[in-house]
């Protein structure tokens, strides 16, 4: 038939429409493997590489492709997707345009079914068949890459990461900073029925989110052994999903996915930007979530901050309850270390404590780090622990803790503590209620940054030195006089410290 041609000028056409329409990627993952076999009685056979694909396509492309060879082509009316094989498809290749295509009057053969799991090889570039078809599914963005995916050929261990035994709810001090969230976590935990779905905890590095994570699953393994948990990197999802497109085993990764009782995913950030993942860790999600399933979810920030991640997930990750881990307090810190002091059976002085509670404000892995440093410091020559030696033994991680706390940042806090504007820092008003709180940010300026006067000055609206000095001055001599305006003073510099 000398049709043969023409139709394969209408599949490029199509293609290219279904480009324009779908964005690069999800074109190159999804329907540029794709190829035509040809046209039986209104019906094109559409050819896919696997089965997975062939669900795919089915369930998200598939009418728009009828559509579209309707426009192109009106004696189409159906089409028909089948999975091809190891050997050559009877295809024009996928990428191939200038392919003949040939029209057949049988239905597409089907070659048999490939091997699920050919044997792990070093290149990256799958199997193909005649090296024609099949165009490797990408895998979003440049991360997703073949030396990532090399590493995880030998990674063939049990799909949930192992829980850390000293990451229990009795082992998380609470304060106010996590309390909603370690509240989020132990209802989750101890639930009979699904409540928030998911739940969504974030918070900055080290501040204990994967603690709580770890926490949630000892508890829920204990409470019931026999509810399937799976906890997991979002690192490590990547992975068995890319390693699952690699060996066209992605019917076992969903099937692996889908039938737990509580997923656990954390530090999701990670999949910021990394399309392919994200696609299928929504499709994965929404399964989970439909079959009333428990799914926590941990990451650094808010499901709207995400940056990189798809408005939909972003949308969908904050459906449930969002709780956030912040900043350590003062009293959190000094909590922490009370009990890790204690967990280690060592003697610590509380003025230590109380010192690094006070120095160490970047996060609770690096107070954990730095009593541990001391600790073994101590017993490896045999002396106690003293301030002095404390300050000695971590004078570089001091040294880096120095909080670098800006003017700007003093005027806000002190601004919203006493209900004035901002602005009136800077402006000239003298009336008490916002000279007095003027007064009190140049001090705790001078006090907490590394300002000289007349920079002090310049940036409370260009006032001299003389006038900090006095401001100084003035909130000493009321903090020795009026004890409740000191506790005002020394909040501010906990907050601004913290
Ligand atoms: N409230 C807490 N009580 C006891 N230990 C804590 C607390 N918060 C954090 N930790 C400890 O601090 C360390 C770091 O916590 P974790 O690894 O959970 O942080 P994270 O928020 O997951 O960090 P990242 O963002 O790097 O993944 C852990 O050893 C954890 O036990």
């Amino acid at each position: 038939m000398s049709v043969g041609v023409s139709l394969d000028q209408q599949w490029a056409r199509i293609r290219g429409r279904l480009k324009d329409e779908v964005g690069e990627i999800a074109y190159r993952s999804w329907l540029q493997p794709l190829s035509v076999a040809g046209i039986k009685g209104g019906e094109v056979s559409i050819v896919v590489p696997t089965r997975f694909m062939r669900d795919w396509v089915l369930t998200h492309y598939a009418d728009r492709i009828r559509a579209l060879w309707a426009g192109e082509n009106p004696e189409v009316q159906s089409i028909d997707v089948v999975v091809a094989s190891t050997s050559p498809p009877p295809v024009m290749a996928a990428d191939n345009d200038d392919s003949d295509l040939q029209v057949i009057d049988e239905p597409v053969a089907v070659p048999p079914p490939r091997p699920v799991r050919p044997s792990p090889e070093p290149a990256y570039a799958p199997p193909g068949y005649g090296g024609s078809a099949y165009a490797p599914p990408p895998y979003g963005a440049s991360d997703e890459s073949p030396t990532a995916v090399a590493s995880v050929l030998e990674d063939r261990t049990d799909i949930s990461a192992p829980l850390d035994p000293r990451f229990t709810f009795e082992n998380f001090v609470v304060g106010k900073p996590n309390e909603l969230a370690h509240a989020a976590a132990r209802r989750v935990a101890d639930a009979t029925a699904v409540t928030f779905n998911p739940l969504f905890l974030y918070g900055g590095v080290g501040l204990g989110k994967t603690h709580l994570m770890h926490a949630l699953a000892w508890q829920i393994r204990k409470n019931d052994p026999n509810r399937k948990v799976i906890y997991l990197s979002a690192e490590k999802f990547m992975y068995q999903f890319i390693r699952a497109l690699r060996f066209k085993d992605t019917m076992a990764f969903k099937q692996q996915f889908r039938s737990v009782d509580v997923l656990m995913i954390d530090d999701v950030q990670f999949i910021s930007g990394k399309d392919s993942t994200q696609e299928e860790f929504f499709h994965t999600f929404n399964a989970l979530v439909d079959q009333n399933r428990q799914v926590v979810i941990s990451a650094d920030k808010s499901p709207s901050d995400l940056e990189g991640m798809e408005e939909r997930l972003r949308s969908r990750l904050g459906w449930g309850l969002v709780a956030d881990i912040h900043p350590t307090t003062y009293e959190l810190r000094l909590g922490i270390l009370q009990a890790k002091a204690d967990a280690l059976n060592a003697n610590i002085p509380l003025k230590v404590l109380e010192f690094l509670a006070h120095k160490i404000t970047s996060n609770v892995r690096e107070l954990e780090g730095a009593l541990n440093r001391i600790v073994a410091h101590s017993e490896l020559v045999g002396r106690a622990i003293t301030l002095e030696s404390t300050q000695e033994v971590l004078h570089d991680l001091l040294r880096a803790n120095d909080r670098r706390i800006t003017i700007d940042e003093i005027q806000k806090r002190v601004a919203e503590h006493f209900n004035i504007r901002v602005a009136d820092m800077h402006s000239a008003r003298r009336a008490r209620a916002v000279a007095r709180p003027r007064q009190v940010a140049m001090y705790l300026a001078k006090q907490l940054t590394a300002r000289s006067l007349p920079e002090i000055g310049r940036k409370f609206g260009g006032r001299d030195h003389t006038t900090v000095m006095h401001a100084v001055k003035k909130v000493e001599e009321l903090r020795a006089s009026d004890p409740s305006f000191a506790e005002d003073i020394e909040l501010l510099r906990r907050m601004l410290e913290s």
